[in-house]
């Protein structure tokens, strides 16, 4: 039995732009989801305890048929199924053992659906979990690589190697296509996390921002000049100038609000959390609902964001230096 686990991320710059081949700046933070895979004689068992509110367990026989205990959304356990059934898929390839079986169980503190990159994580840690389990050691890179390949199937192609890179590799990374590193010397950077519990539909969200680049030139332009700011904060980060990095991840906000990916709750939260003097806020991940983030060393947006309206959790994110991770 082994247990591995991989941190989720947020994003300073850069999120949907990074579709296009704009760069973009993630950063993993100290959340993440624990995969333990067992190997057994044949099929695929699943336990996501998390996968709803109330938990329930799934059972997945590998016969392409789920026998989920209660009634769930089918979506929702077929998407669940989707990203641990491909990522047991690249981990018997990468291992050269296309008969092996798995139990795996899934747990995590990442909530789902928003923005901080929780399918990303999953597929990380179940890859490297399950690999280890055969008695394969696979680089952080290589892990990377097979989970975009996941991420990019599930998803239907709307996926970008931003989250499952950042997720296996840890810290802050830079994503610009194919091109992917990790930005070295940044340490620490103070994330305050607010979430709205709700999730926005990623796929849709991708597929709104494409319509508008189509439309429109100036949406185009739009998503060109997120490219910009990315390249602008780049270099700012390693000043550590956190009251340019803010305003950089201010204009972010805005042209993401433009482009139709922010929603009345997350607008309120970057709000609540500028009104608390935090150096910047933005959304981050596909938007739609879910989490902001901003920067502050302070306790005063933490505190304001606790008594705003709409938002229904808030915590500090330490950057995550590690990566993926047997546990
Ligand atoms: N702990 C978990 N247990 C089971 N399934 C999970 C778990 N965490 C994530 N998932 C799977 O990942 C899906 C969420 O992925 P999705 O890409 O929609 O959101 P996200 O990765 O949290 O946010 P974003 O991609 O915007 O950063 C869940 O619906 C589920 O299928
Ligand atoms: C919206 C998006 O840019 C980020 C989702 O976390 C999609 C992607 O990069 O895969
Ligand atoms: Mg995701």
């Amino acid at each position: 039995m082994v247990t591995s686990s991989a941190p989720g991320k947020v994003y300073l710059f850069g999120e949907h732009a990074v579709v296009y081949g704009e760069p973009a700046v993630p950063c993993a933070i100290e959340r993440r989801v624990h995969v333990t895979a067992t190997e057994i004689d044949e099929g695929l068992r699943i336990h996501a305890n998390d996968l709803q509110l109330d938990g329930f367990t799934v059972e997945y026989s590998g016969d392409g048929e789920s026998h989920p205990d209660v009634d769930v959304a089918e979506s929702l356990v077929e998407a669940g199924m989707g990203y641990v059934n491909e990522a047991v898929a690249q981990a018997r390839d990468a291992a050269d053992a296309p008969e092996a079986g798995f139990e795996i169980s899934v747990e995590g503190d990442i909530p789902l659906g928003a923005g901080l990159g929780s399918s990303a994580a999953l597929v990380v840690a179940a890859i490297d979990a399950a690999t280890r389990e055969l008695g394969v050691e696979l680089p952080a890179s290589e892990i990377a690589d097979r989970a975009y390949q996941v991420e990019h199937e599930v998803q239907d192609g709307q996926a970008s190697r931003a989250d499952t890179f950042c997720s296996a590799m840890g810290g802050a990374v830079r994503v610009e296509g194919d091109d992917c590193r990790r930005l070295d010397g940044i340490d620490t950077l103070p994330f305050v996390i607010g979430y709205d519990g709700g999730a926005g539909d990623t796929g849709a969200l991708v597929a709104g921002v494409r319509n508008l680049r189509d439309k429109y030139d100036f949406a185009a332009d739009t998503v060109a000049a997120i490219g910009d700011i990315v390249r602008e904060g780049e270099a700012v980060l390693e000043t550590g100038d956190y009251e340019r990095l803010g305003e950089l991840m201010d204009f972010n906000h805005g042209l993401l609000s433009a482009l139709g990916v922010s929603s009345r709750s997350l607008d309120s939260m970057v709000w609540a959390a500028r009104d608390a003097d935090a150096h910047g806020a933005k959304l981050t991940g596909a938007g739609g609902g879910g989490c902001i983030v901003a920067l502050d060393e302070t306790d005063d947006a933490l505190t304001a964001l606790k008594y705003t309206p709409g938002c229904e959790d808030v915590f500090r994110a330490e950057l995550d230096i590690d990566g993926v991770r047997q546990e």
